[in-house]
């Protein structure tokens, strides 16, 4: 997958929880659950793209921690990458998803993930089962 594009997804935890976030848009996507991220830009690298989507995103500062392995694909143009984050500062208020939520580890499978999300999942609920 070497020619998509980097879309990045930052796993936030705090106390065991992960934060998830529901897009309201476009219609394909909105209703369905994610994490905060978005596209990489030109000139910065992914912990940079990250810190800046989830401060435009929910209005805190977040410090990356590490990366999951692995990328799926996200149509034909892209991948996703997710990247294990915690707050600094702020306390998470989306200002482009309608809702988000701090999901314990065995409510990981409640909610309605972006398909691309899915196979990251599994790793997740191991590191938030091992604090
Ligand atoms: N942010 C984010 N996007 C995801 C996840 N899973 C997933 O399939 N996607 C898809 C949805 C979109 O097609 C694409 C990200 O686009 P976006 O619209 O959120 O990113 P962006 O803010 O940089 O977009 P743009 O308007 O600048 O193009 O990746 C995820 O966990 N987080």
């Amino acid at each position: 997958m070497g020619e998509r594009a980097v879309v990045v997804g930052a796993a936030i935890l705090r106390d065991g929880r992960l934060l998830a976030a529901r897009r309201t848009a476009p219609p394909a996507t909105a209703g369905r659950w994610e994490l905060p991220g978005g596209k990489v830009e030109p000139g910065e690298t992914r912990a940079e793209a990250l810190v800046r989507e989830v401060a435009e995103e929910l209005g805190c500062r977040i410090e990356v921690t590490g990366w999951l392995d692995g990328a799926a694909p996200v149509g034909d143009r892209h991948e996703l990458v997710v990247a294990l984050a915690r707050l600094r500062s702020g306390e998470p208020a989306p200002t482009e998803h309608d809702q988000v939520r701090w999901l314990t580890a065995t409510e990981l499978d409640t909610v309605d993930w972006l398909e691309p999300d899915r196979p990251f999942l599994a790793g997740l609920r191991d590191r938030m089962m091992v604090p």
